[in-house]
């Protein structure tokens, strides 16, 4: 117990402060890096960059990344700051057609708002923006002062942004994110990123930290203490790897094969592996992935790290589940040449298989990254996936990103409840992210952390003594 002495000192001890229960981790963190904690929020604007990327066809689908930043929202407002929040939702940018396509209904940040807004009891207002088609919005339009003003006077408890990723300039890396990233750094005093789960260098989460003094939000920091464990793990280290972001994953994946013991990949990325080493053609697969695929492949041929799941699920849509319309293949029938139509989920009967069963249990470190199959029909793989790891009871299990997390939660509620708790469990908000800082071998390699840790130096942040 601490004695609380209220200032000026000297009037005597008239209360108590308790610790934390717990080491907090800073003494982990980068000295450089620029922390929340230090920043000054009286009475400034305060842009936060979080990763809210929870919604699909317009519902939440899993509220676990909202409530890891609520501890940032409070200090934020706590110590006088005024928020205005922004995340991106969803692939709106199609990189090889070039269209920006805004899926009002779909895309859009409302739910979170009104979820922020049932949480905390502060009213959030959200800017309207003319949106220009095929190419999204082009500029943050003046009339966001009157919110601004009213932000700050707190006749509204904060401003949430449109999805980010409906502005012309988030993905852009010239002319239109300059425009948009200045307009974005005008509207506040100070920037701070807690979107862990967005490493991408874009607009709002990289180049941002050219024109505010920036700092690590407090989920942000708590992932990457935490990241660390994965760098130096226990072995033998498996990471299982399936989901559909193959473009963004292939290049970390690579770099990643080299530091496992047993790599185990599932989702779309197992199908391109497939096709690359077996010359099969399953529909969907684009040849250009394929090509990048090879090198895993080529890896692997010396390597002999990936456990290869041997039953797959075809299916002739990829709507929905028919029956009579999908069936269990098997990778042992597969000849150069030979086409299938879309391979949705990896048949759970894999995991029964005693190579599997060897790999799971003989793990010291587990991270997964694996939604196994097309959701929400195709969930059965991932099911006994997380089944199957469960049965470890040894090993340190690691789950990181969006879908994986939603997963696990909606098809094992219990389980989910207790690796929240539990200390052989820690659960991610991004995986693409973790799979990137393992490629880097160092969490503070990380684009969007590299930004802030530049921008302290910049803007001359120093470590308080008292922390030092
Ligand atoms: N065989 C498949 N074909 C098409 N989509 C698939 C297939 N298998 C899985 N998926 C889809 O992959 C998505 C999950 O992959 P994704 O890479 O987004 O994972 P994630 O857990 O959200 O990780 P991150 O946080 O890095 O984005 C799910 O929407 C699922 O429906
Ligand atoms: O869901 C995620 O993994 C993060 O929100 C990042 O999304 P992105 O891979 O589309 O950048």
């Amino acid at each position: 117990m601490v004695p609380y002495v209220p200032y000026p000192p000297g009037q005597g001890k008239v209360g108590y402060t308790v610790p934390e229960g717990q080491e907090d981790g800073h003494e982990l963190l980068d000295p450089s890096l620029p922390l929340l904690q230090h920043a000054d929020l009286k009475d400034k604007v305060v842009l936060l960059r979080v990763d809210h990327n929870v919604v699909k066809k317009g519902k939440i689908m899993d509220q676990y990344r909202i409530e890891v930043t609520l501890a940032t929202m409070y200090n934020i407002i706590e110590r006088g700051g005024r928020p205005i929040i922004m995340t991106h939702v969803g692939r709106p940018y199609d990189k090889k057609t070039k269209v920006l396509t805004v899926k009002r209904n779909d895309e859009t940040i409302d739910p979170v708002v009104a979820y922020l807004q049932r949480k905390l009891h502060i009213k959030f207002a959200v800017p309207l923006f003319n949106v220009t088609d095929n190419e999204g919005i082009h500029d943050i339009d003046t009339s966001i002062n009157w919110l601004i003003h009213d932000l700050r006077e707190r006749k509204i408890g904060g401003i949430y942004l449109p999805n980010t990723r409906w502005f012309a300039g988030e993905e852009d890396k010239g002319e239109k994110m300059e425009r948009f990233v200045v307009q974005l750094a005008g509207l506040a005093d100070v920037f701070v990123n807690d979107a862990f789960g967005s490493w991408q260098p874009h607009a709002s989460t990289y180049y941002i930290t050219k024109y505010l003094p920036s700092f690590a939000g407090l989920c942000m920091q708590n992932e990457l203490t935490h990241v660390r464990e994965i760098l130096n793990p226990k072995k033998p280290f498996l990471a299982i790897v399936a989901g559909a972001k193959y473009d963004t994953k292939i290049g970390p994946l690579n770099a990643m094969y080299k530091k496992v013991d047993r790599l185990i990949l599932g989702g779309l990325i197992y199908n391109t592996f497939l096709c690359a080493k077996y010359g099969v053609k399953i529909r969907g697969v684009e040849d250009s992935d394929i090509q990048l695929a090879k090198e895993l492949v080529e890896d692997d041929k010396m390597g002999h790290k990936i456990v290869e799941l041997p039953f797959l699920v075809e299916s002739d849509t990829l709507e929905t589940r028919i029956e009579g319309k999908y069936r269990t293949i098997g990778i042992k029938d597969f000849t150069p040449g030979k086409e299938y139509s879309y391979v949705v989920d990896v048949d759970p009967s894999s995991f029964d298989e005693p190579h599997v069963i060897e790999a799971l249990d003989s793990a010291r470190t587990i991270f997964v990254n694996a939604v196994m199959g097309l959701m929400p029909n195709f969930w059965h793989g991932t099911s006994k996936m997380d089944e199957r790891i469960d049965c470890n009871r040894t090993a340190q299990k690691f789950f990181g990103g969006g879908d994986t997390l939603q997963e696990f939660k909606s098809l094992h509620p219990g389980l989910y409840q207790k690796a929240l708790e539990s200390p052989k469990y820690y659960l991610f908000t991004g995986g693409g992210t973790v799979l990137k800082v393992i490629e880097e071998g160092d969490p503070f390699a990380l684009p969007t952390v590299k930004a802030l840790i530049a921008n302290g130096k910049e803007y001359g942040y120093k470590l308080p003594t008292a922390e030092i």
